[in-house]
């Protein structure tokens, strides 16, 4: 699959991409929530009267267009067709692995060639490639010709980050764009639906976060530094993801030789491991653990504990991965998640509809937020 293999690359473009450049942007906040604005008034509108929307779609629509604003810039982001092939093709990729694992390994090879999900994946890299061509030929961008860094006309977006950092050596930027998506939406988009869903579940929160946002952006606008002012957001959606990580064990490896733990235990070569992300839920490291508190990473952060922020790791809580290869998007997923839940919050009132329960779906390894979660939104008055 391209789009994985890009991510798997061993010259990393991606990866440096990400940490290098993805992080370091002061406009990036502002730019999150300029198209999140006009998501919002496309999708929720300026209706004040209660209406249902669909949740589980629209935070991935949300997502994708903040998240295409920085990976390529502000005219794809806003073209439906892209945003339609994004969304599709990340959906189509994750599908197409769970009918390839559900294989022989020895089969995979060559039945890949023949899945629905996969031949559409093909023919939606030549559709990306097709739509990012005329920006290359603006840019005069070449994916075989080197472009000195410090001549290039400047672009904030990964489009260009990825000319640069590749220097010369071939890449495939349609390629690389879905891998961009495979990382960044599913992960995020399922972190901002259940955090809208659990405050949501516990109402007396909204009026505080409410306050908080209205504070910080008052003081700092949509900034990084407005951001940051968000606390209890940042703990809220960091306790959902303990509660909800995405994945019931993490950090998948195979043992390439034979490993021998400290502990004496030896993993024979080709075994294949994972950490049991369960830590997130023992009562020894977290107090009434099942529990949903809003506050609890706030009172950690303010007690000093240095890994209680979001974007922040620590062995007993391993959402984004821990270690060398780290989640070099978390900052970005961050941002883009408080962001998304303080603009809702401002904007709209919103409740879950009466008598229903929003359940998590467990499938394989995969923790996932109801696929049919509704919720109730009017615009809020000026
Ligand atoms: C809530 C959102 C996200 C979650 C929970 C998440 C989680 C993770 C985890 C657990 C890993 C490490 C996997 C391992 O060690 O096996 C990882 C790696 C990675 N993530 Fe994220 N991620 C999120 C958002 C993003 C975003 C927004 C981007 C890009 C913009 C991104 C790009 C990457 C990349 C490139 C890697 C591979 C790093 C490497 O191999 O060195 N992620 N992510």
């Amino acid at each position: 699959m391209d789009g994985q293999r890009v991510v798997t690359d061993p010259r990393k473009i991606l990866i440096n991409v990400t940490k290098t450049k993805l992080n370091n942007q002061s406009s990036q906040c502002e730019l999150f929530h300029e198209h999140l604005t006009e998501a919002l008034e496309e999708i929720w509108t300026d209706c004040d009267e209660w209406h249902t929307v669909d949740w589980s779609q629209h935070a991935v629509r949300f997502i994708g267009r903040m998240s295409a604003s920085v990976f390529v810039g502000p005219e794809l982001a806003r073209d439906p067709k892209w945003q339609e092939l994004i969304l599709s093709s990340s959906m189509n990729t994750f599908m197409g692995i769970r009918s390839l694992r559900a294989l022989p390994a020895f089969l995979r090879p060559l039945v890949h060639w023949f899945l629905p999900e996969l031949r559409k994946c093909r023919q939606q890299i030549r559709l990306a490639r097709a739509m990012l061509q005329p920006i290359f030929d603006r840019r005069g961008y070449g994916q075989s010709q080197s472009i000195e860094p410090g001549k290039m006309e400047k672009f904030e977006d990964t489009i260009q980050w990825l000319e640069e950092t590749a220097a010369g050596r071939p890449y495939d930027a349609a390629a690389a764009q879905i891998a961009f998506a495979i990382s960044a939406m599913h992960t995020t988009s399922e972190l901002l639906k259940q955090s809208l869903l659990d405050i949501c579940m516990h109402p007396d929160l909204i009026p505080v976060l409410r306050d908080e946002a209205q504070k910080a952006i008052e003081e700092c606008g949509w900034t990084t530094a407005g951001v940051f002012k968000l606390q209890l957001l940042d703990s809220a959606i960091k306790e959902t993801q303990r509660l909800k990580p995405g994945l019931l064990v993490n950090l998948e490896r195979k043992a390439l030789q034979d490993v021998t733990l400290p502990n004496g235990l030896t993993i024979p070569r080709g075994t294949n491991i994972a950490v049991d992300a369960s830590i997130m839920w023992d009562p020894a490291i977290y107090p009434n653990p099942l529990s949903y508190d809003a506050y609890r990473f706030l009172r950690l952060r303010k007690s000093g504990n240095t890994a209680a922020a979001l974007a922040s790791t620590s062995p007993e809580h391993i959402a984004f991965g821990i270690g060398k290869p780290i989640c070099p998007g978390r900052f970005f997923a961050s941002n883009e998640v408080k962001i998304a839940l303080a603009k809702i919050l401002l904007t709209y009132d919103v409740r879950i509809p009466e008598g229903i329960t929003p359940k998590i779906v467990e499938m394989g390894f995969e923790m996932l937020c109801d696929p049919d979660a509704k919720l109730e939104v009017r615009k809020r008055k000026d």
